[in-house]
């Protein structure tokens, strides 16, 4: 690891703090997830350590419906760290100043959204963003600067990756433990075979990884969207949109050539499902081989139980695993089968594994498993994949140099 972190952070200092509570939005409600517990021990840290915290965050983007406040974020926050987290409904203004200069040691207060000021959102250069006045105007204010976001850390935002020019940077524990997991692919060599499973909906990024991995990756076990597509290539009569669906045609349009590439090249290094699951007459699961797929008019929702027990040994043989992305829809019961399978095989196995994305890995909890059961459960969804491609991360460049 070459960036600094909280180890080197002399105690009771002023420090500005960029965490990625970036959450679902429902009714205006804003959803508690793990991205508030993970980011509440680099707080609870800095706290103890009589720092005078100051928390930057962003939430949606401007003009969608998750564009809110982070009032609500700072009472959820507060109930992870298991102290006060004050608000302030303002970024770099009189009333944020106000409250910064009125902390003492141990006190967190959160600003408002990031995104609600202008300068933040073009990406550009750091050195740009570093002669923001929302950048000159906080970084008055302090001593350090911490970047715990590593989810949003692919993004050139004044709050990302200015500070860094101007202030002392460090890595927060969760920006430390994400970039050492997630970029595991791309820096270190595994003795044994390396499976990748790959699924999800975002068919064109998984297939994106998959060109960047053929080096690195032994065996891709297939599900979920791309995992259709694959077989459609094969000549199988599925991967179809039926009815009102948007979910293959498109993404099929977009990765045709790449997808019969890789079947062509790299076949060998691609397993694909052998049955798949879909909803019957009476609403229950039911599966079919895929050799007796005769029509396209079955939208299908899971593998079957006969692919998980063909993806199974390659995982229990395997030195290290990652995930991205889940093999059916989940969050139905009846279509869980084939991504908590691979959960669970991996989870038996004392292989390394990095589970990715934000909805495979709460399939983890919603069926009763243990994060504990991983090595690393991420929760990063689109620098997860730059990662794994060995893309950088500008925000994490910088702390870096
Ligand atoms: N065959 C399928 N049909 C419809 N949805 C699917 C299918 N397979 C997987 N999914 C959905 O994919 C979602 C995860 O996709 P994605 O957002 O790409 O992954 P993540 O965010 O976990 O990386 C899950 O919510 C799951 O319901
Ligand atoms: O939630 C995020 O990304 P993700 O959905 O890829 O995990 C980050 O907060 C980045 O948000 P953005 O994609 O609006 O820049």
């Amino acid at each position: 690891m070459t960036f600094k972190t909280l180890d080197d952070l002399e105690p009771g200092q002023r420090v500005l703090v960029r965490l990625d509570l970036n959450s679902p939005v429902e009714d205006g409600e804003v959803q508690d997830n793990r991205r508030f517990d993970r980011h509440a021990t680099t707080v609870k840290e800095l706290a103890e350590n009589d720092h005078s915290v100051v928390l930057m965050a962003h939430q949606g983007r401007p003009g969608g419906d998750d564009f809110v406040s982070l009032e609500q974020h700072a009472d959820i926050l507060a109930g992870h760290v298991e102290r006060d987290v004050k608000f302030v409904a303002d970024t770099y203004g009189e009333d944020a100043l106000d409250a910064i200069r009125s902390l003492e040691g141990g006190d967190v207060l959160l600003l408002e959204n990031t995104r609600m000021v202008d300068e933040e959102l073009p990406e550009e250069d750091p050195e740009v963003k570093a002669d923001t006045e929302f950048v000159k105007t906080l970084a008055e204010e302090f001593d350090a600067y911490v970047n715990d976001a590593y989810s949003a850390a692919h993004r050139k935002h004044a709050s990302l990756v200015g500070f860094p020019l101007v202030l002392p940077s460090y890595a927060g524990r969760v920006m430390e433990s994400e970039y050492e997991a997630n970029s595991s692919i791309a820096t270190r060599e595994f003795d044994g075979d390396v499976t990748m499973v790959v699924g999800g909906t975002k068919a064109t990024d998984v297939i994106g990884v998959m060109n960047a991995l053929d080096e690195k990756v032994d065996q891709f076990l297939l599900g979920g969207i791309a995992g259709e597509l694959f077989l459609r290539a094969a000549g199988h009569e599925v991967g179809y949109d039926v009815d009102d669906m948007d979910l293959f045609d498109d993404q099929w349009e977009a990765n045709e050539e790449t997808i019969r590439n890789l079947i062509d090249e790299k076949g060998d290094q691609i397993t694909l499902a052998t049955d798949l699951a879909f909803e019957d007459e009476n609403d229950e699961r039911a599966e079919v081989p895929v050799a007796n797929i005769t029509e396209k008019d079955t939208a299908y929702l899971d593998v079957g139980s006969d692919t998980v027990a063909t993806y199974t040994p390659y995982i229990h043989d395997s030195e290290a695993v990652f995930v991205k992305g889940a093999l059916g829809l989940f969050e139905d019961e009846r279509f869980a089968v084939g991504t908590t399978g691979v959960l669970e095989a991996i989870a038996e196995t004392d292989c390394f594994s990095v589970v990715g994305g934000g909805d495979t890995s709460r399939a983890i909890e919603m069926y009763g498993m243990s994060e504990d059961d991983f090595s690393h459960v991420s929760i990063a969804g689109g620098a997860y994949i730059r990662a794994l491609t060995g893309e950088s991360l500008p925000a994490v460049e910088l702390l870096q140099e």
